[in-house]
């Protein structure tokens, strides 16, 4: 059975978006691998279904390019929240995902190209809720990278917007060997369910550099769910204000984490690539 599927990206953390509303769509791990291989594949950081949903106008389903399933997607969210709103005249439509219900607001709907903004609910504090795999401060986690008595990095903040992440705040976040310092930590055994490693550099108290390394994906020029992580972990730390620029490789996503009521609202901008035709 062939598919159709939009090819999408967020600062250019990208997709292939399926529309699975009306037809079941259940793939298997080593297709999801090889439709994401980008030299023998399509090529993806994650691949997004659309699914019918009761609680909310549509439920996101994310699974990264290792075939692992994630809870919640943020530069996603963007994508599908432009997809929907193709189709409604409502401008807000509330997206489920299994990291919890958000909502997204299409700000530009251009042809192709489109500027949106998801309200993520809230961030996640807790050291059960991370997960950790042992009680823990998550605004200062007993953590570091490298040498035990010279660490590279260390004492990170754990945040989960639905899904884990681990932000260490560096000097020069151009300096950071990502690969190599954020391989070691996404499988560490603190993280019973993996994590995504955030490596910021606060530029001014509404401005942080940031660059990621994602569970299950590797590098990506973006991650939506980890600005929102980085923002909310350099406030709790005193280190910026609760709005401000999380400037990755991609581009920026301008964060809000919203005192009223605890949420996070991210903007950016979506862009279709092109449209294509899936086996599966
Ligand atoms: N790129 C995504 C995050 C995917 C996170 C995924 N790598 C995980 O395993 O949680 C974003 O824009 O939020």
């Amino acid at each position: 059975m062939t598919r159709p599927f939009l090819k999408m990206n967020g600062l250019g953390n990208d997709f292939i978006v399926i529309d699975a509303r009306d037809a079941g769509f259940a793939p298997r791990t080593e297709d999801i691998r090889a439709w994401g291989d980008r030299a023998s594949g399509i090529g993806f950081d994650q691949l997004i279904a659309i699914e019918g949903s009761e609680t909310g106008d549509a439920f996101m389903r994310v699974w990264n390019s290792d075939g692992g399933t994630v809870e919640t997607c943020g530069n996603a969210l963007r994508c599908v929240g432009w997809v929907l709103d193709k189709a409604t005249d409502s401008d807000e439509l509330t997206i489920d995902t299994l990291g919890g219900l958000t909502t997204a607001k299409v700000l530009e709907a251009d042809a192709r190209t489109g500027m949106v903004s998801v309200d993520m609910g809230k961030p996640r504090l807790n050291w059960d809720q991370i997960p950790l795999s042992e009680e823990m401060d998550t605004l200062r986690l007993e953590l570091q990278i490298g040498p035990i008595d010279a660490p590279l990095y260390h004492t990170p903040v754990a945040v989960s917007m639905g899904n884990p992440h681990v932000v260490f705040f560096v000097d020069d976040v151009m300096a950071v060997d990502v690969e190599r310092s954020g391989s070691l930590i996404e499988h560490h055994p603190l993280f019973p369910e993996g994590v995504n490693v955030e490596f910021a550099q606060v530029i001014d108290r509404n401005i942080i550099r940031m660059r990621v390394w994602e569970r299950g994906a590797g590098i990506t020029k973006a991650c939506g769910t980890g600005a929102c992580a980085t923002l909310v972990a350099a406030a709790r730390r005193g280190l910026t204000e609760r709005h401000g620029n999380v400037i990755m490789d991609g581009g920026p996503l301008h964060i809000l984490w919203r005192a009223a009521d605890d949420h996070v609202i991210m903007t950016g901008p979506v862009e279709v690539e092109f449209e294509g035709q899936l086996d599966g």
